[in-house]
Order: C-alpha cells, then structure tokens, then sequence
C-alpha cells in the first residue's frame, strides 16, 4: 500500500513541476509573489486529484501572531491600512500591497544537487525556517510599486544575539538583502545579490522593532541598484544604511541548473 501511494507520486511529481514551469514561462517574473502563488494554483486543482501528501496550502509568514509587540502591530496597521482606500464607491486598491511569505521562495523546485533527495524536500527560506514565534525574524514586507519602493517592519527575536542583548550584523545583512533582494525580484524578475555594502550606524536591540525603507536607485541593463535604510520606526534613529547590486538572471541561474 505505501510502495503504490509513493509511486503514484512520483508520477505526479514531474506533472507538477511541468504545471508550475508552464506558469513561469508564460506569465513572466515581473508579478514574483503572485506567479508564485498562481502557478502553485493552476497545479493546485491537480493535486487535489492526486495522492500529492503535502499541504496545498503554504502558510503566510507575514501575518501578525501573538509574538509581535504593540509597535509591530502598529507599523503593520499603519501600512495595511493603505492598502485599501476609502472612495465614494467604496473601498478600492491603494497604492501600497501586503506581500505573503512562505518557508520556501520556490515551494515545489528541486534544488540543491549536492543534497539528498530527502533532505532536498526539507530546504527552507532562511528566514523562515523557524517554527516558533517571534524566535528569530518576524517581519512584513509592503509593497509601493508605483514608487518603486517597499517597506519592512521587522522584530528580531532572541536567537538573533550578537553583541549581548543586540541584533547579529549578520542577521541585519540578511533582512537588508531579503528586502532589497524582493524589490529587486517584484521589479525585474529573477535575480541574484551580486553586491551587499552595509554601514552599521547603531546597534538594534533585541526584540525591538525597525524599519526597513527599500528603494530601486537606477537600472542599467541586467543590473539594479538598490537603497535600504534602516531605522526606529518613528524614523529618528538610523541604525543601518546599505546599498545592493542586482543582476538578472535565467531561471536555470537561479536554480543552479
Ligand atoms: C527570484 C526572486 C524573486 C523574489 C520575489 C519575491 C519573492 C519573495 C521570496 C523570498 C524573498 C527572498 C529574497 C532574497 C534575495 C536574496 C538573493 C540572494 O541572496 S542570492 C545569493 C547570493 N548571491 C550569489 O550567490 C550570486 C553569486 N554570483 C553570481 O551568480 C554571478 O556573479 C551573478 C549572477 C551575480 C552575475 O553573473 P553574470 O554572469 O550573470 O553577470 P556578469 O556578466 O558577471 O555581470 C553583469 C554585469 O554586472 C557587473 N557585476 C557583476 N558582479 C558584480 C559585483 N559583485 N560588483 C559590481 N558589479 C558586478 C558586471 O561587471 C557586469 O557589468 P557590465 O554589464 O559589464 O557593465
């Protein structure tokens, strides 16, 4: 019985990952966060027929939970709040989205050719692959395309520390090339960090909240520059300034094919 329902997998498997590169080769990378989510879509009505044995439907690291402090849920409110406008005829689209974020940027691509195929299905987001709340990196990411620009409330948790009681450089290095890396990526489609140059002006205390402002500097050719500063929330200390390089790359680049 467990040897039929593990073949009938992997027969389903190559369908799958036929479905989800059909949907990125027609539809572009420019919309990421959605093409993820619609080509995992257009494969989901498959999969309901199928024996597939994992949950179709990925969770939003993004959403507020218990571990957010009051000021978290502040900067989220702030931003969600201008995500919908209030109009004569009613609520419509503001200028600024919610991006979702699940454990993995790719749910269903096989990577890693030096893992496993096991541990090749256990590879998760860096960033999200924590389970417990307000652990390491919470954080929310919104989205101003028409500025070219987002925004990221991010509360770092205790087993971030490095100086004691402070946030590790090299978490902040992370959230500074998650959040200029998704910009880059919702502009231009795939690319990977060439260059990551980072000013640490103040300490970030653990469990605190900051905020991170991203904005697309120029582009020339493959490459696109970036800004990110990081600061308090109320913006009246600058804790990190950086700047990031870009370049687009193919699909097989990405998956290291
Ligand atoms: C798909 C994303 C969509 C996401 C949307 C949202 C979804 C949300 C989900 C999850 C969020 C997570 C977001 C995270 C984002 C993080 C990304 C990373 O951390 S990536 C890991 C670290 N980076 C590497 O491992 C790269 C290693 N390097 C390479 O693979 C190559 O060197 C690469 C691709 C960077 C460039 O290689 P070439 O062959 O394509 O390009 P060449 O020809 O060498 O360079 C093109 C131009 O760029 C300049 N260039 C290249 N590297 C440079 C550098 N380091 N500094 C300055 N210029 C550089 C060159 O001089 C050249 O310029 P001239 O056209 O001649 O003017």
């Amino acid at each position: 019985m467990i040897r039929r329902c593990l073949q009938a997998v992997r027969r389903f498997i190559p369908h799958y990952h036929a479905l989800f590169q059909d949907a990125v080769s027609q539809r572009g990378l420019a919309e990421s966060p959605e093409l993820w989510c619609s080509a995992h879509r257009s494969a989901r009505g498959l999969s309901k027929m199928s024996l597939w044995p994992f949950s179709v439907s990925p969770r939003d690291f993004s959403q507020p939970n218990t571990s957010w402090n009051a000021e978290m849920q502040e900067v989220y409110d702030h931003y969600n709040a201008l995500c919908e406008v209030k109009t004569e005829e009613g609520e419509k689209k503001g200028p600024w989205r919610k991006l979702p974020s699940y454990n993995r940027s790719l749910k269903y691509a096989t990577g890693g050719v030096y893992l496993s195929k096991i541990i090749q299905s256990k590879a998760r987001l860096f960033t999200r692959n924590i389970k417990e709340h307000g652990a390491t990196f919470e954080y929310v990411v919104f989205m101003n395309k028409q500025e070219k620009r987002c925004v990221c409330a991010f509360q770092a948790g205790h087993l971030l520390e490095g100086p004691p009681g402070h946030v590790h450089g090299g978490a902040i290095a992370t959230m500074i090339d998650t959040v200029t890396g998704t910009l880059a990526g919702y502009l231009a489609g795939p690319i990977m960090t060439a260059n990551l140059n980072i000013n640490y002006r103040s300490p970030i205390p653990l469990g605190s909240v900051v905020v991170l402002h991203s904005a697309l500097d120029r582009t020339e050719g493959k490459k696109i520059f970036v800004t990110c500063r990081v600061t308090s929330t109320d913006e009246s200390k600058l804790h990190t300034e950086a700047t990031a390089l870009f370049i687009s790359v193919n699909m097989g680049h990405l998956f290291g094919t």
